[in-house]
């Protein structure tokens, strides 16, 4: 494949990594420490989409939603509810602030200070070694790479809905800018897509005050998670004040009478929602365009074409974070990053393959809303046979004395095992609780061990004690249990 090219004798770099978000950064990070020459080059802002666009203002904007909440319900807590007053742009100020306090993990400054030699432009692929880079500077620099990391993310899809262009419409790499803008918050507020993006948002906004509408085109949100899962979220966004609309396809956006409209059609029938502001989030497009893999032969589809390595077409070229998929998840970018990394500067001698068995997410949402392993929509898919565990946070006392008792901990074993083959659970701090089951799984610890481990009381991670104590109650012994019986009749005779 490579005889097309005139491959060079010496290189610049051990490794250019293209793009400087989550994969990006860990995979310089790492080529650097262990001394390799490493550049790595980021069009637009350190950090990618999870600094500046997607985890962090989202985690942040969902913070100030939750306290908003919390004032409005005071009465839960014995206290005198209040609606809560407050200048929007407070709201967002601290948002910038805290993308900015992040911001040094990612600088430029810190990279460079570690070794890593950053350039700020815009790469493109002119054969398989050599990266062209229009520099911020207004410079062309050419660099030649022994190796390449692709770590070039995705961004939003926008549907080809008619109309959209004149009415406009709001993505997550828009929307903080543009609320930047504002004085208060959407007053009307569709949300388009009710995967974690829009419920996330959704919430956070009908929280904040905004009339929210989500429209989602299946029959359920968070269609990833089991339904129990997702009709827990949609409970929570209807308790949030959101208009949920499921089983509504958007048709369209037009102007009516001055107001803006999207038109969804529902059991055949065309509905018209007004809107003063859309917001689009109907997943994410890997970028794969406009840096030279058409040209040179690089195999994508909707993400880049790898091998269990991460390898793309090229033995040199390797991928990590959302351009590689399937995971859309900033751990999951650092995750893959180590593999292509070690296997684009050592595959020579040994090559790695990332799993994917034992990661897990959370959809902050209010309960919180997590995952490790499979959940049983997915077992059932695999032909995997399971018995469930499930218990209920309404039995745990923290659950009780926080007013939080919606959620549960529910538990994938095989029949008659404790082997754990996948947990989901819906919670207050979920994504917290997770971690002592993704460390079981990933170190092969059944259930037997968790209930054998002590847990603070009372704390809400004494739920998963349960609930391996509920699978327990379910497979005990039961001849041993009679045996005993007839020693205590003895024993008192
Ligand atoms: C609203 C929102 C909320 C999210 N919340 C979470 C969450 O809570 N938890 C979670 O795990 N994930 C979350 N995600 C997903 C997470 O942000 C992504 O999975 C993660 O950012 C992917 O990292 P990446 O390095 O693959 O890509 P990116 O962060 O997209 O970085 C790629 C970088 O490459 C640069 N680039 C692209 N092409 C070139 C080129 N040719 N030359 C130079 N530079 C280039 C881009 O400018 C970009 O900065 C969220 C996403 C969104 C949008
Ligand atoms: N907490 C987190 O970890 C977190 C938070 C946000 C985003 N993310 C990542 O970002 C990725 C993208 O998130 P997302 O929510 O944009 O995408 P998604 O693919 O997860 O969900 C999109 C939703 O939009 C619906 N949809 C698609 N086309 C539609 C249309 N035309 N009209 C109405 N509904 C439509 C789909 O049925 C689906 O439910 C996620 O997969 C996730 O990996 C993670």
């Amino acid at each position: 494949m490579t005889k097309r090219w005139q491959k060079p004798k010496k290189f610049d770099r051990n490794l250019i990594v293209i793009g400087a978000g989550s994969a990006g950064l860990v995979s310089s990070l790492i080529g650097a420490t262990i001394n390799a020459k490493v550049t790595l080059i980021e069009a637009g802002k350190m950090g990618g989409d999870c600094l500046n666009y997607g985890c962090v203002p989202s985690k942040a904007l969902i913070k100030s939603a939750k306290i908003a909440e919390q004032m409005q319900h005071a009465d839960r807590y014995g206290l005198t509810p209040v609606t809560p007053q407050f200048d929007f742009k407070a709201v967002i100020k601290r948002i910038e602030d805290i993308i900015k306090t992040i911001e040094p993990h990612d600088s430029v400054e810190r990279f460079e200070g570690l070794g890593v030699d950053v350039m700020q432009g815009y790469a493109r692929l002119r054969d398989p070694w050599t990266v062209e880079i229009a520099r911020n500077d207004g410079e062309t620099q050419t660099l030649t790479g022994k190796a390449i990391v692709l770590a070039t993310g995705a961004r939003p899809f926008v549907p080809p809905l008619p109309g959209l262009e004149e009415t406009g419409y709001l993505t997550s790499d828009t929307l903080w800018e543009e609320m930047a803008k504002r004085d208060a918050v959407p007053e009307k507020l569709i949300v388009l897509g009710g995967g974690p993006i829009g419920c996330e948002l959704s919430q956070s906004f009908a929280r904040l005050g905004s009339q929210v509408t989500l429209v989602e085109m299946v029959d359920r949100v968070m269609n990833i998670e089991d339904t129990d899962v997702s009709e827990v979220a949609a409970q929570s966004l209807t308790n949030s004040g959101v208009d949920l609309r499921c089983n509504h396809k958007a048709l369209r956006t037009e102007m009516q009478s001055g107001t803006k409209m999207l038109i969804v059609e529902q059991d055949g029938k065309e509905v018209s929602l007004p809107f003063d502001d859309l917001l689009i989030a109907v997943g994410r497009a890997a970028r794969l365009e406009g840096f030279g893999l058409e040209e040179l032969g690089i195999k994508f589809g909707r993400t880049l074409e790898t091998d269990k390595h991460l390898q793309a077409t090229f033995p040199h070229i390797y991928a990590a974070g959302d351009v590689a998929g399937p995971y859309q998840l900033t751990h999951n970018a650092s995750h893959q990053a180590w593999f292509a990394t070690v296997n684009a500067l050592f595959g020579r001698f040994k090559k790695f393959k990332p799993s994917y068995e034992f990661l897990p997410w959370t959809t902050f949402l209010d309960p919180e809303i997590a995952h490790v392993g499979l959940n049983e929509q997915q077992a059932r898919n695999e032909g995997v046979t399971y018995e469930v565990t499930k218990y209920h946070l309404d039995d745990l006392d923290r659950a009780i004395a926080e007013s939080a008792t919606q959620g549960f901990v529910k538990v994938l074993t095989p029949p008659g095992k404790d082997k754990i083959l996948g947990v989901t659970i819906v919670g207050q701090n979920a994504g917290e609780l997770l971690t002592e089951f993704t460390l079981a799984m990933k170190h092969g610890l059944g259930l037997g061990k968790i209930m054998g481990t002590i847990h603070t009381y009372p704390t809400m991670a004494e739920a998963n004690k349960f609930a391996a104590g509920d699978w327990r109650k379910k497979h005990k012994p039961e001849w041993a249990l009679k045996l005993l019986e007839r020693y205590f009749r003895w024993a008192r005779s």
